[in-house]
């Protein structure tokens, strides 16, 4: 296969009016070098014949999303990234400055080839097509901004992770040490940071130690996202790296800004760093503060153990993050070992009648005395909101605020067992979440956040932008916005994983009420 293309001049260009699939190649535009044999590239966009790119707002409300495929053997699909050639013509390349770097001149093939991808799907059969791929992240050989015209920003928005702090060194002290970039502003506060707070300026000796501590020194919020107003802020000071650190809202955001931008025809790199404590961004393997989060709510698990398990008929209730998807809550359960239930949003249950909740702790307390109970904290909402008939309350952002079910849950089952003269029940409710939050990231996730933040940095000095960076199958990916917008990353209960749960903690599937 020859060199997947950037830019349209590269290769032979196919402006698609997408089908359903988004696949389908109408007619040649441009063929600024010889096609490749089995290579095809597709934009779409509304307008055929127009090589630009296209805002995808206006193909949102036709349900299309903004592509850029190129297609080959077997099936074979890249989801690629833009790139700001495609919008701007006369950009000129520089051979990247790692070459002469001490530390990195050294590393064998040190830049990635720019035929490489990275499979969505590492498990195929025989005749299966190749599928899905990813532009692979890493330096390049060739880079669009000379390092003392790079202005950076960052920015964080949404909730705290642990690692923030770490992305937010290891991207200033990144773009220092490898390219030679000098000028990085702090956004605070987050989006609206841009256009109603002060900047602070970031350099490696102002970051060297923040990642020892949790939170993120920016600051963050929730709402507050002014497209116009940030794209202005963004303009008006000169910024031409854009790094964005936060969950699918942020991811959203961030899509919108490039879409500004892009339509401006401004010379600026919008990159998203992925971050969610929940774990429940798509397409990438695992968010960072993830293990963190599973390793911190292992001390408050230990303690309700500890609780339940020294007095007669003990019931340890812990309550962890997961608004929509319970990974942490999962994870935490299979690494302890303690917990005798788990309860997920993905996973309904029921409290009454044979194969309820109740009918369960009374035997599990009947045959051990004590009993853990893992509960993430979207688990069981309908039951909340139904049995306290409340309205929904959204935050800033627009997500629902959720009940307490740690406390809900709490009370129903001391009312349940005081039904019960023979058994007197002693729960203790420990709600860690955000204590499993504030903490600053563990060494694995340290390293993983140095990782992502290189990646990030490699991706916009060599001109990509609109793009989320995460490992995909454990390699690092840039991945367009749209892709990690449009879903959530679920636990599905159906798979293997949910099924070491159920056998660990041989608790209901709560499948049949
Ligand atoms: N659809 C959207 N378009 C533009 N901006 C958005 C959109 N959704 C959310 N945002 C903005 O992104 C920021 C963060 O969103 P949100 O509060 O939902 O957190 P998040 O990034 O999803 O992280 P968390 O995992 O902590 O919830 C907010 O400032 C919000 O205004
Ligand atoms: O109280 P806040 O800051 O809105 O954050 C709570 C939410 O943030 C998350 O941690 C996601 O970042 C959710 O698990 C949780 O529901
Ligand atoms: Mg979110």
């Amino acid at each position: 296969m020859g060199s997947l293309p950037h830019r349209a001049a590269a290769t032979a260009i196919f402006c698609a009016d997408c089908d359903s699939d988004g696949s389908s190649e109408k007619r040649l535009l441009n063929t600024g070098g010889s096609p490749p044999p089995s290579l095809k590239v597709a934009v779409s966009s509304p307008q055929s014949g127009d090589l630009k790119f296209r805002s995808r707002r206006g193909m949102e409300s036709k349900g299309k999303p903004f592509s850029k495929l190129v297609t080959g053997d077997n099936g074979y699909v890249l989801e690629d990234v833009p790139h700001l050639m495609d919008y701007i013509a006369d950009l000129h390349a520089h051979p990247n400055p790692l070459q002469s770097n001490p530390s990195y001149s050294v590393v064998k093939q040190y830049f990635v080839n720019d035929d490489d991808s990275v499979a969505q799907k590492i498990v195929v059969h025989i005749s299966s097509p190749r599928g899905t791929h990813f532009r692979r992240a890493g330096p390049r050989q060739k880079v669009y901004f000379e390092s003392d015209e790079v202005h950076a920003c960052i920015v964080t928005c949404g909730g705290l992770c642990p690692g923030l702090n770490t992305v937010i060194r290891e991207i200033v002290c990144g773009l220092s040490y490898m390219y030679g970039v000098h000028k990085v502003l702090g956004i605070e506060g987050g989006y609206r940071g841009f256009y109603a707070r002060n900047t602070i300026t970031l350099t490696p000796k102002s970051v060297n130690d923040i990642h020892k501590r949790g939170g993120t020194v920016l600051g963050t919020s929730r709402g507050g996202h002014d497209t116009m107003k940030i794209v202005d802020s963004i303009q008006d000071r000169g910024i031409n790296q854009v790094y964005i650190i936060g969950g699918d809202g942020t991811q959203k955001g961030a899509s919108v800004i490039f879409e500004e931008i892009e339509r401006r025809g401004l010379k600026v790199s919008v990159v998203g760093i992925p971050k969610t404590i929940d774990n429940d961004i798509t397409v990438i393997d695992k968010s960072f503060g993830f293990d963190t989060a599973v390793e911190e709510a292992q001390r408050a698990i230990n303690a309700a153990h500890v609780e339940a398990e020294s007095t007669e008929n003990g019931i340890g209730v812990v309550k962890l993050m997961g608004r929509d998807s319970g990974f942490i809550a999962m994870y935490a359960t299979l690494a302890s070992r303690d917990v005798d239930c788990c309860l997920i949003p993905e996973s309904p249950f029921y409290l009454e009648g044979p194969g309820g909740l109740f009918e369960f702790i009374e035997r599990r307390i009947k045959e051990n005395g004590h009993m853990v109970l893992v509960v993430a904290e979207g688990a069981g909402q309908d039951l909340v909101s139904e049995s306290m008939r409340s309205t929904d309350v959204k935050d800033p952002s627009g997500n629902k605020l959720l009940h307490d079910v740690g406390l809900w849950l709490s009370h129903k089952i001391k009312e349940h067992f005081a039904k019960k003269p023979n058994i007197f029940i002693n729960l203790k409710y420990i709600d860690p979440t955000y204590m499993v939050r504030a903490v600053p990231g563990n060494a694995s996730d340290n390293v993983y956040c140095t990782l992502l933040a290189h990646s990030a940095i490699h991706g916009a000095m060599a001109g990509y932008t609109g793009f989320t960076v995460g490992p995909v199958n454990g390699r690092h990916a840039y991945i367009p916005f749209y892709r990690v917008t449009e879903g959530q990353k679920k636990v599905v209960i159906t798979d293997r994983m949910w099924a070491r749960l159920l056998s660990s903690t041989n608790q209901p599937s709560f499948l049949i009420p």
